[in-house]
């Protein structure tokens, strides 16, 4: 069996609770996953100011999921914030929603597109690109411009604008997947999907089958090397029991 701790960076339970749902869905029989998300920090992430705070939100997460024993941690929050990090301090994989679907695209198609939330948040979409060394296999960043919490609001408008979206890109970007680059984009996949006829890609589920995958090959985060855990130092104030 499988446990998979599901970090939701952002404060709002409701995504926290569409998240989880969208990973159970996707989970093999033996895997049990339960999900969190910090007490304080920010409602979404919409920006470099926004993934600063939840980094330290998802590290004090981590360092329960490790206590806990935990056989694998998902950073369910499309700019991957404080991956590094929460791999220095975690046993067990760590794996970033973003960095699980790109991946799970290039296994698919030669070429992607990327769809999410607001204009602002593209950059962190391509540093990501840049970072994992996907650039060449993403052919377009899309943007819906509405916030992510309009994905939580029940009128149905993100979604529509979701659908636009990936279907501009079927015609206009020569790609053959498209990524979906919010969390609370999860269950929108698979109906996409079966309507484009193409692989619509969400990262909550794709990180749960990795951190599966990994789990099944007896991997866990490598202690060789820079993602060792942290030097020991007195961290002080609020960060007194991160170590
Ligand atoms: O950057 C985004 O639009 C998506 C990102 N923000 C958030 O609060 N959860 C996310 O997945």
């Amino acid at each position: 069996s499988c446990c998979i701790q599901l970090i939701n960076p952002n404060t709002s339970l409701s995504m926290t609770e569409r998240i989880l749902t969208a990973a159970r869905d996707v989970a093999a029989p033996g895997t049990d996953i339960f999900a969190v998300c910090p007490e304080e920090g920010a409602p979404s992430i919409e920006g470099h100011f926004d993934e600063a705070i939840a980094a330290i939100g998802v590290l004090q997460r981590i360092k329960e999921g490790r206590e806990q024993g935990v056989d694998g941690h998902v950073i369910a929050c499309f700019g991957d914030p404080g991956l590094l990090a929460a791999r220095e301090l975690a046993s067990a994989p760590v794996i970033g929603i973003a960095e699980a679907a790109m991946h799970m695209a290039t296994l698919v198609a030669t070429r992607f597109t990327v769809v999410t939330t607001l204009p602002r948040t593209l950059i962190i979409a391509r540093h990501l690109l840049q970072q994992y060394g996907f650039e060449r296999h993403c052919a377009r960043l899309r943007a819906i411009d509405l916030p992510v919490l309009s994905l939580e609001d029940g009128s149905g408008l993100a979604r529509r604008k979701v659908r636009e979206q990936c279907l501009n890109a079927k015609r206009e970007d020569g790609v053959g997947a498209i990524v979906l680059g919010c969390a609370g984009m999860a269950d929108l996949a698979l109906e996409l999907s079966a309507e484009l006829e193409m692989p619509v890609i969400d990262g909550v589920s794709a990180a749960v089958k990795l951190i599966e995958s990994l789990h099944g090959m007896k991997l866990s985060t490598s202690k060789q090397g820079d993602l060792d855990f942290p030097v020991q130092k007195e961290l002080s104030g609020y960060f007194k029991g991160l170590n």
